[in-house]
């Protein structure tokens, strides 16, 4: 291999290592290579003459090999962009994804006090907790996770995006909780199911089981924080789940049946039943 490229060389040999491994190999391309010259897109198609040099094309080379090894962009550069913020990464937790997004859309669009207190269970890099303080200054949130490393990386994102006012905890769910007035909690759990195939394929291989699967295909979280999250909430408070695309009638069905009114799904960018939320009136026993 030649000692040095010029970026559209660079793009064009890196498209053709990881056309057969990545669905997504132009896009892969080109965010490894502004993360190697630390340029913004329109640079790569401004000058695509540009040398490379021997450091950067050997860095880059390294990068996309890493990438034919199936190691996720995000993992190799350290970084994902979520809500149009730069979170920081690593295989501690899940890499946010953009049909979360949907739930900080649905939190944000709840009629809610301008100094709600809100619970983010399951918190990872942060990822919804930190994207709703940055819209929302005045919420008083509350974020949680059981693995230490992710709570340690969710606290690196929060110095990183001046965000100090949300409270991160290492807690099992709602062990650490000790308050009992949520006007909203929301999470984004573990919901596939242990035997689901696609855990051997593609970008999952490289998140932990702990951000992934539950027992009772998928909904075994999803139904603990539903019946428990009665406990934490005001009466009218709401809660908020994501759940796999194939939960949402029998998660909706499990809400009512735990006495959650108005309850309803809200659609990803796909399409797909993605986010249902309720209301909890406060009036049935537990
Ligand atoms: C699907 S990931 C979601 C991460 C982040 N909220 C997001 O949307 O990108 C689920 C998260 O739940 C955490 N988790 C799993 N079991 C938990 C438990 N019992 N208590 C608290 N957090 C838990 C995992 O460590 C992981 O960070």
């Amino acid at each position: 291999m030649a000692d040095q490229s010029c970026i559209a060389e660079a793009l064009q040999w890196a498209y053709v290592q990881l056309a057969a491994s990545s669905e997504s190999a132009h896009l892969d391309a080109e965010v490894l290579l502004l993360y190697c010259l630390n340029k913004n897109r329109a640079y790569l198609y401004t000058w695509p003459e540009k040398a490379l040099s021997v450091e950067q094309w050997k860095r880059f080379q390294q990068m996309v090999q890493r990438r034919q090894q199936g190691v996720p962009v995000a993992h190799i550069v350290g970084e994902r962009e979520f809500w149009s913020l730069p979170f920081i990464v690593n295989d501690t937790t899940l890499i946010p994804r953009p049909d979360t997004e949907i739930l900080v859309e649905s939190a944000l669009n709840l009629p809610l006090e301008s100094n709600a207190k809100v619970l983010d269970l399951g918190t990872g890099t942060g990822a919804i907790a930190l994207a709703l303080a940055s819209e929302r200054a005045a919420w008083q949130i509350t974020a949680v996770d059981k693995v230490e490393d992710a709570v340690a990386l969710a606290k690196a994102n929060r110095t990183n995006l001046k965000l100090e006012q949300v409270e991160i905890l290492q807690s099992d769910w709602f062990s650490a909780v000790t308050s009992h007035d949520f006007d909203l909690i929301v999470s984004n759990p573990p919901y596939i199911d242990e035997a689901d195939e696609h855990l051997h394929q593609g970008d999952v291989r490289f998140e932990p089981q702990s951000a992934l699967t539950a027992a009772d295909e998928g909904f075994a979280d999803l139904y603990y924080i539903a019946k428990t999250a009665r406990d934490y909430l005001k009466p009218n408070g709401y809660i908020l789940l994501e759940h796999g695309f194939e939960q949402a009638v029998k998660l909706r069905a499990k809400l009512i049946e735990l006495g959650y009114q108005n309850v309803a799904t809200v659609r990803d960018f796909g399409s797909n039943d993605r986010c249902t939320m309720g209301k909890w009136m406060g009036l049935i026993g537990i």
